[in-house]
Protein backbone atom coordinates (compact mmCIF):
# COMPACT_ATOMS: atom_id res chain seq x y z
CA UNK A 1 0.00 0.00 0.00
CA UNK A 2 2.87 2.19 1.06
CA UNK A 3 4.56 1.70 -2.49
CA UNK A 4 1.75 2.31 -4.26
CA UNK A 5 1.54 5.74 -2.64
CA UNK A 6 4.40 6.59 -3.16
CA UNK A 7 4.13 5.46 -6.65
CA UNK A 8 1.24 7.34 -7.34
CA UNK A 9 3.08 10.38 -5.74
CA UNK A 10 6.10 9.77 -8.07
CA UNK A 11 4.08 9.81 -11.09
CA UNK A 12 2.25 12.68 -9.98
CA UNK A 13 5.39 14.73 -9.40
CA UNK A 14 6.95 13.95 -12.61
CA UNK A 15 3.61 14.96 -13.56
CA UNK A 16 3.56 18.49 -12.29
CA UNK A 17 7.56 19.22 -13.75
CA UNK A 18 6.39 18.09 -17.22
CA UNK A 19 3.35 20.88 -17.06
CA UNK A 20 4.41 23.89 -19.19
CA UNK A 21 4.38 26.34 -16.28
CA UNK A 22 3.64 30.41 -16.18
CA UNK A 23 5.69 31.94 -12.96
CA UNK A 24 4.48 35.27 -11.92
CA UNK A 25 6.01 35.93 -8.44
CA UNK A 26 9.76 34.76 -7.96
CA UNK A 27 12.31 37.31 -6.51
CA UNK A 28 15.71 36.52 -7.75
CA UNK A 29 18.07 36.91 -5.08
CA UNK A 30 14.99 34.36 -2.95
CA UNK A 31 15.49 31.95 -5.86
CA UNK A 32 19.02 31.73 -5.51
CA UNK A 33 20.17 27.94 -5.15
CA UNK A 34 21.57 27.39 -1.57
CA UNK A 35 24.82 25.66 -2.63
CA UNK A 36 25.01 29.58 -4.32
CA UNK A 37 24.79 30.73 -1.15
CA UNK A 38 27.25 29.22 0.20
CA UNK A 39 29.87 29.40 -2.00
CA UNK A 40 29.44 33.59 -2.14
CA UNK A 41 29.42 32.68 1.87
CA UNK A 42 32.23 30.90 1.81
CA UNK A 43 34.44 33.39 -0.51
CA UNK A 44 33.22 36.63 1.57
CA UNK A 45 34.62 34.53 4.62
CA UNK A 46 37.88 33.98 3.30
CA UNK A 47 37.94 37.86 2.12
CA UNK A 48 37.08 38.52 6.18
CA UNK A 49 34.15 40.36 4.95
CA UNK A 50 31.77 38.32 7.07
CA UNK A 51 32.27 35.28 9.71
CA UNK A 52 30.72 32.11 7.76
CA UNK A 53 30.03 30.22 11.18
CA UNK A 54 27.44 33.13 11.84
CA UNK A 55 25.58 32.81 8.45
CA UNK A 56 25.90 29.03 7.60
CA UNK A 57 23.19 27.34 9.40
CA UNK A 58 20.71 30.18 8.44
CA UNK A 59 21.89 29.39 4.78
CA UNK A 60 21.84 25.59 5.30
CA UNK A 61 18.41 25.70 6.98
CA UNK A 62 15.40 23.85 4.80
CA UNK A 63 12.54 25.42 6.82
CA UNK A 64 12.94 29.17 7.45
CA UNK A 65 10.25 31.04 10.33
CA UNK A 66 9.72 34.72 9.42
CA UNK A 67 12.63 36.15 11.30
CA UNK A 68 15.12 33.86 9.95
CA UNK A 69 13.95 34.71 6.26
CA UNK A 70 14.36 38.78 6.99
CA UNK A 71 17.83 37.51 8.30
CA UNK A 72 18.74 36.14 5.23
CA UNK A 73 17.18 39.24 3.15
CA UNK A 74 20.03 41.35 4.97
CA UNK A 75 22.55 38.35 4.24
CA UNK A 76 21.43 38.47 0.17
CA UNK A 77 22.30 42.20 0.48
CA UNK A 78 25.89 41.42 1.73
CA UNK A 79 26.41 38.01 -0.50
CA UNK A 80 25.34 38.72 -4.32
CA UNK A 81 25.52 42.65 -4.69
CA UNK A 82 28.52 42.87 -6.45
CA UNK A 83 27.67 43.19 -10.60
CA UNK A 84 29.47 39.94 -11.74
CA UNK A 85 27.60 38.03 -8.79
CA UNK A 86 24.27 39.89 -9.56
CA UNK A 87 24.85 38.48 -13.28
CA UNK A 88 25.68 35.00 -12.20
CA UNK A 89 22.71 34.75 -10.10
CA UNK A 90 20.38 36.10 -12.54
CA UNK A 91 21.81 33.20 -15.28
CA UNK A 92 21.24 30.39 -12.27
CA UNK A 93 18.06 31.13 -12.31
CA UNK A 94 16.24 31.54 -15.56
CA UNK A 95 18.48 28.27 -16.08
CA UNK A 96 16.64 26.94 -12.76
CA UNK A 97 13.19 27.78 -13.72
CA UNK A 98 13.41 26.30 -17.20
CA UNK A 99 15.08 22.95 -16.54
CA UNK A 100 11.23 22.29 -14.57
CA UNK A 101 9.34 23.60 -17.99
CA UNK A 102 8.72 27.06 -16.65
CA UNK A 103 8.02 28.66 -20.14
CA UNK A 104 7.23 32.26 -18.76
CA UNK A 105 9.14 34.00 -16.19
CA UNK A 106 8.46 37.50 -14.47
CA UNK A 107 11.43 37.43 -12.28
CA UNK A 108 11.80 40.47 -9.72
CA UNK A 109 14.32 42.07 -8.07
CA UNK A 110 14.78 45.50 -5.83
CA UNK A 111 17.75 47.52 -8.21
CA UNK A 112 20.26 48.42 -5.19
CA UNK A 113 22.33 51.22 -4.97
CA UNK A 114 25.79 50.83 -3.38
CA UNK A 115 28.06 53.43 -3.03
CA UNK A 116 30.67 51.75 -1.87
CA UNK A 117 30.67 49.21 -4.46
CA UNK A 118 29.77 51.24 -7.17
CA UNK A 119 26.86 50.19 -7.85
CA UNK A 120 23.71 52.10 -8.89
CA UNK A 121 19.95 51.03 -9.62
CA UNK A 122 20.97 51.03 -13.12
CA UNK A 123 24.14 49.14 -12.94
CA UNK A 124 22.90 46.41 -10.93
CA UNK A 125 19.63 46.10 -13.11
CA UNK A 126 22.67 46.36 -16.42
CA UNK A 127 24.27 43.16 -14.66
CA UNK A 128 20.54 41.49 -14.44
CA UNK A 129 20.45 41.36 -18.15
CA UNK A 130 23.68 40.47 -18.85
CA UNK A 131 23.15 37.78 -16.93
CA UNK A 132 19.79 36.42 -18.61
CA UNK A 133 21.70 37.29 -21.69
CA UNK A 134 24.29 35.02 -20.98
CA UNK A 135 22.30 32.11 -20.39
CA UNK A 136 23.25 28.77 -22.41
CA UNK A 137 21.54 25.86 -21.53
CA UNK A 138 18.21 27.35 -22.97
CA UNK A 139 16.66 29.54 -25.18
CA UNK A 140 16.15 32.70 -23.05
CA UNK A 141 13.74 35.31 -25.10
CA UNK A 142 14.26 38.39 -22.94
CA UNK A 143 12.31 40.59 -25.33
CA UNK A 144 9.97 40.41 -28.81
CA UNK A 145 12.99 40.86 -31.25
CA UNK A 146 13.96 36.93 -31.21
CA UNK A 147 9.79 36.22 -30.64
CA UNK A 148 9.58 36.12 -34.69
CA UNK A 149 12.37 33.91 -35.43
CA UNK A 150 11.13 31.04 -32.80
CA UNK A 151 7.83 28.98 -33.53
CA UNK A 152 5.72 28.96 -30.75
CA UNK A 153 5.37 25.49 -30.37
CA UNK A 154 8.82 24.48 -30.01
CA UNK A 155 8.31 26.29 -26.15
CA UNK A 156 8.35 24.07 -23.44
CA UNK A 157 8.84 20.03 -24.29
CA UNK A 158 11.63 17.76 -22.37
CA UNK A 159 13.35 16.96 -25.37
CA UNK A 160 14.19 19.91 -26.97
CA UNK A 161 16.30 22.53 -25.64
CA UNK A 162 14.29 24.47 -23.75
CA UNK A 163 12.84 27.90 -24.44
CA UNK A 164 11.86 30.51 -21.64
CA UNK A 165 10.40 33.85 -22.06
CA UNK A 166 12.03 36.16 -19.39
CA UNK A 167 10.34 39.46 -18.32
CA UNK A 168 11.39 41.68 -15.61
CA UNK A 169 9.65 43.30 -12.61
CA UNK A 170 11.43 46.15 -10.65
CA UNK A 171 10.39 45.69 -6.81
CA UNK A 172 10.18 48.63 -4.19
CA UNK A 173 11.76 47.75 -1.14
CA UNK A 174 9.70 48.71 1.91
CA UNK A 175 12.90 50.40 3.43
CA UNK A 176 12.70 52.67 0.42
CA UNK A 177 12.09 56.56 0.71
CA UNK A 178 9.71 58.24 -2.03
CA UNK A 179 12.17 59.80 -3.70
CA UNK A 180 13.78 56.33 -4.48
CA UNK A 181 10.70 54.53 -4.75
CA UNK A 182 10.15 56.99 -7.74
CA UNK A 183 13.45 56.41 -9.20
CA UNK A 184 12.70 52.45 -9.44
CA UNK A 185 9.41 53.25 -11.68
CA UNK A 186 11.77 55.94 -13.97
CA UNK A 187 14.22 52.70 -14.02
CA UNK A 188 11.70 50.71 -15.11
CA UNK A 189 10.49 52.73 -17.94
CA UNK A 190 13.99 53.67 -18.94
CA UNK A 191 14.59 49.75 -19.39
CA UNK A 192 11.61 49.02 -21.31
CA UNK A 193 13.17 47.74 -24.16
CA UNK A 194 15.08 45.57 -22.29
CA UNK A 195 12.56 43.05 -20.85
CA UNK A 196 11.35 45.42 -17.83
CA UNK A 197 7.10 45.39 -18.02
CA UNK A 198 6.23 45.64 -14.21
CA UNK A 199 6.71 47.16 -10.79
CA UNK A 200 6.48 45.13 -7.82
CA UNK A 201 6.04 46.49 -3.75
CA UNK A 202 8.27 43.99 -1.70
CA UNK A 203 9.76 43.95 1.66
CA UNK A 204 9.72 43.49 5.56
CA UNK A 205 5.87 43.81 5.58
CA UNK A 206 5.70 45.18 8.98
CA UNK A 207 8.54 47.88 7.62
CA UNK A 208 7.03 51.55 6.18
CA UNK A 209 4.14 52.93 5.21
CA UNK A 210 1.39 52.66 2.22
CA UNK A 211 1.43 56.34 1.67
CA UNK A 212 5.16 56.34 1.12
CA UNK A 213 4.86 54.26 -1.58
CA UNK A 214 1.73 55.45 -3.16
CA UNK A 215 3.34 57.94 -5.43
CA UNK A 216 5.69 55.68 -7.20
CA UNK A 217 3.01 53.60 -7.75
CA UNK A 218 1.19 56.21 -8.73
CA UNK A 219 3.21 57.61 -11.10
CA UNK A 220 3.92 53.42 -12.64
CA UNK A 221 0.22 53.90 -12.93
CA UNK A 222 0.39 57.54 -15.42
CA UNK A 223 3.19 55.51 -17.51
CA UNK A 224 1.14 52.67 -18.02
CA UNK A 225 3.21 49.93 -16.26
CA UNK A 226 1.88 46.92 -14.59
CA UNK A 227 1.65 47.13 -10.98
CA UNK A 228 1.88 43.93 -8.84
CA UNK A 229 1.60 44.23 -4.63
CA UNK A 230 2.75 42.31 -2.06
CA UNK A 231 -1.05 42.49 0.35
CA UNK A 232 -1.75 41.27 3.92
CA UNK A 233 1.28 38.76 4.52
CA UNK A 234 0.10 40.05 8.72
CA UNK A 235 -2.99 41.56 9.36
CA UNK A 236 -2.90 45.68 8.17
CA UNK A 237 -6.68 46.60 7.66
CA UNK A 238 -6.15 50.21 6.78
CA UNK A 239 -3.46 49.09 4.14
CA UNK A 240 -5.08 46.59 2.71
CA UNK A 241 -8.37 48.24 2.59
CA UNK A 242 -5.69 51.06 0.56
CA UNK A 243 -4.24 48.33 -1.72
CA UNK A 244 -7.18 47.35 -2.38
CA UNK A 245 -8.56 50.60 -3.64
CA UNK A 246 -5.84 51.02 -5.48
CA UNK A 247 -6.25 48.80 -8.07
CA UNK A 248 -3.11 47.14 -9.05
CA UNK A 249 -3.26 44.17 -12.13
CA UNK A 250 -2.20 41.98 -9.49
CA UNK A 251 -1.54 41.23 -5.72
CA UNK A 252 1.19 38.68 -4.33
CA UNK A 253 -0.14 36.46 -1.15
CA UNK A 254 -3.85 38.56 0.27
CA UNK A 255 -3.35 36.10 3.53
CA UNK A 256 -4.35 37.74 6.16
CA UNK A 257 -7.97 39.26 5.03
CA UNK A 258 -11.32 40.06 7.23
CA UNK A 259 -14.92 39.35 5.56
CA UNK A 260 -15.11 41.99 4.30
CA UNK A 261 -11.88 42.04 3.01
CA UNK A 262 -12.50 38.84 0.98
CA UNK A 263 -15.47 40.19 -0.45
CA UNK A 264 -13.93 43.24 -1.45
CA UNK A 265 -11.07 41.25 -3.10
CA UNK A 266 -13.74 38.90 -4.60
CA UNK A 267 -15.70 41.50 -6.37
CA UNK A 268 -12.43 43.13 -7.74
CA UNK A 269 -11.42 40.12 -9.47
CA UNK A 270 -7.54 41.07 -9.27
CA UNK A 271 -5.83 37.86 -9.99
CA UNK A 272 -4.02 37.01 -6.70
CA UNK A 273 -0.29 35.30 -6.90
CA UNK A 274 -0.74 32.19 -4.63
CA UNK A 275 2.64 31.55 -2.67
CA UNK A 276 1.68 28.14 -0.56
CA UNK A 277 5.19 27.04 1.25
CA UNK A 278 6.40 30.99 1.43
CA UNK A 279 2.74 31.44 3.37
CA UNK A 280 2.48 28.07 5.89
CA UNK A 281 6.40 28.99 6.16
CA UNK A 282 6.36 32.63 7.59
CA UNK A 283 2.72 31.98 9.26
CA UNK A 284 0.97 34.16 7.20
CA UNK A 285 -1.64 30.88 6.73
CA UNK A 286 -1.85 28.22 9.58
CA UNK A 287 -1.72 25.37 7.58
CA UNK A 288 -1.75 24.13 3.58
CA UNK A 289 -5.13 22.34 4.53
CA UNK A 290 -6.31 26.07 5.94
CA UNK A 291 -4.58 27.81 3.25
CA UNK A 292 -6.98 30.58 1.17
CA UNK A 293 -5.92 28.97 -1.91
CA UNK A 294 -9.11 26.43 -1.80
CA UNK A 295 -11.76 29.08 -0.89
CA UNK A 296 -10.76 31.44 -3.89
CA UNK A 297 -10.22 28.54 -6.39
CA UNK A 298 -13.82 27.62 -5.44
CA UNK A 299 -15.24 30.93 -5.88
CA UNK A 300 -13.44 30.90 -9.14
CA UNK A 301 -11.06 34.11 -8.44
CA UNK A 302 -8.40 34.55 -10.98
CA UNK A 303 -4.93 32.76 -9.33
CA UNK A 304 -2.15 31.56 -10.11
CA UNK A 305 0.65 29.18 -8.58
CA UNK A 306 3.86 30.65 -7.54
CA UNK A 307 6.93 30.01 -5.46
CA UNK A 308 7.92 33.62 -3.83
CA UNK A 309 11.06 32.59 -3.03
CA UNK A 310 12.35 28.45 -4.10
CA UNK A 311 15.32 28.59 -2.89
CA UNK A 312 14.55 30.43 0.41
CA UNK A 313 11.56 28.13 1.05
CA UNK A 314 13.59 24.84 -0.68
CA UNK A 315 10.56 24.62 -3.07
CA UNK A 316 10.07 24.73 -6.76
CA UNK A 317 7.25 25.64 -8.97
CA UNK A 318 6.62 21.93 -9.75
CA UNK A 319 6.18 21.66 -6.31
CA UNK A 320 3.80 24.39 -5.71
CA UNK A 321 1.28 22.59 -8.33
CA UNK A 322 1.86 19.27 -6.45
CA UNK A 323 1.08 20.95 -2.85
CA UNK A 324 -2.14 22.85 -4.65
CA UNK A 325 -3.13 19.54 -6.25
CA UNK A 326 -2.54 17.50 -3.07
CA UNK A 327 -4.00 19.87 -0.71
CA UNK A 328 -7.42 20.65 -2.51
CA UNK A 329 -7.90 17.52 -4.45
CA UNK A 330 -7.74 18.84 -7.87
CA UNK A 331 -7.87 16.47 -11.17
CA UNK A 332 -4.79 16.87 -13.24
CA UNK A 333 -7.12 18.61 -15.50
CA UNK A 334 -8.10 21.10 -12.72
CA UNK A 335 -4.11 21.52 -12.38
CA UNK A 336 -3.37 22.27 -16.25
CA UNK A 337 -6.53 24.42 -16.46
CA UNK A 338 -5.17 26.43 -13.64
CA UNK A 339 -1.47 26.63 -14.64
CA UNK A 340 -3.34 27.43 -18.31
CA UNK A 341 -5.16 30.32 -16.69
CA UNK A 342 -1.84 32.16 -15.55
CA UNK A 343 -0.93 32.70 -19.37
CA UNK A 344 -3.73 35.70 -19.25
CA UNK A 345 -2.47 37.46 -16.21
CA UNK A 346 0.94 37.82 -17.53
CA UNK A 347 2.38 41.38 -17.92
CA UNK A 348 3.99 40.76 -21.43
CA UNK A 349 2.23 41.78 -24.23
CA UNK A 350 -0.44 39.99 -26.54
CA UNK A 351 1.70 38.70 -28.84
CA UNK A 352 3.95 36.59 -26.10
CA UNK A 353 0.41 35.73 -25.10
CA UNK A 354 -0.91 34.29 -28.02
CA UNK A 355 2.61 32.25 -28.17
CA UNK A 356 2.32 31.06 -24.78
CA UNK A 357 -1.85 30.16 -25.24
CA UNK A 358 -0.44 28.09 -28.56
CA UNK A 359 1.88 26.05 -25.81
CA UNK A 360 -0.56 25.14 -23.63
CA UNK A 361 -2.81 23.86 -26.24
CA UNK A 362 -0.43 21.86 -27.76
CA UNK A 363 0.16 20.54 -24.09
CA UNK A 364 -3.40 19.71 -23.64
CA UNK A 365 -3.73 17.87 -26.79
CA UNK A 366 -0.68 15.57 -25.51
CA UNK A 367 -1.03 15.15 -21.68
CA UNK A 368 -4.83 15.64 -21.25
CA UNK A 369 -5.72 12.71 -22.63
CA UNK A 370 -8.82 11.76 -20.25
C1 LIG B 1 9.72 37.29 5.24
C2 LIG B 1 8.64 37.00 4.28
C3 LIG B 1 7.27 37.44 4.65
C4 LIG B 1 8.93 36.34 3.11
C5 LIG B 1 8.01 35.94 2.03
N1 LIG B 1 7.57 36.91 1.17
C6 LIG B 1 8.13 38.10 0.88
N2 LIG B 1 7.47 39.18 1.29
C7 LIG B 1 7.94 40.42 1.03
N3 LIG B 1 9.06 40.65 0.35
C8 LIG B 1 9.76 39.59 -0.07
C9 LIG B 1 9.33 38.27 0.15
N4 LIG B 1 10.23 37.44 -0.39
C10 LIG B 1 11.19 38.23 -0.95
N5 LIG B 1 10.91 39.52 -0.75
C11 LIG B 1 11.71 40.71 -1.15
O1 LIG B 1 12.61 40.31 -2.16
C12 LIG B 1 13.96 40.57 -1.76
C13 LIG B 1 14.89 39.50 -2.31
O2 LIG B 1 14.95 39.59 -3.71
P1 LIG B 1 15.69 40.79 -4.49
O3 LIG B 1 16.84 41.24 -3.63
O4 LIG B 1 14.68 41.89 -4.66
O5 LIG B 1 16.14 40.16 -5.77
C14 LIG B 1 13.91 40.60 -0.24
O6 LIG B 1 14.95 41.36 0.30
C15 LIG B 1 12.54 41.22 0.01
O7 LIG B 1 12.61 42.61 -0.11
ZN1 LIG C 1 7.08 37.89 -2.70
Amino acid sequence: METQTSEAEKEMREWCVALPKVELHAHLNGSVRNSTLLELAKELGDKGAIVLEDVKDVIMKNDRCLPECVRLFDLFHILTTDHDTVTRIAKEVVGDFAAENVVYLEIRTTPKNNEAKGITKRSYMNAVVKGHKSVEDVDALLNNEKLSCTPMSDLGGDTKRKKIYVRLLLSIDRHETTSAALDTVNLAMEMKDQGVIGIDLSGNPVVGEWETYLPALEHAKELGIPTTIHCGEVPNRKEIQAMLDFCPQRLGHVCCLDDEEWKKLKSSVIPVEICLTSNVMTGGTPSLERHHFADLYNAKHPLSICTDDCGLFSTSLSNEYYLACNSSGLSKTELFRLAQGAVEFVFADDEVKKSLRAVFERAAAERLTS
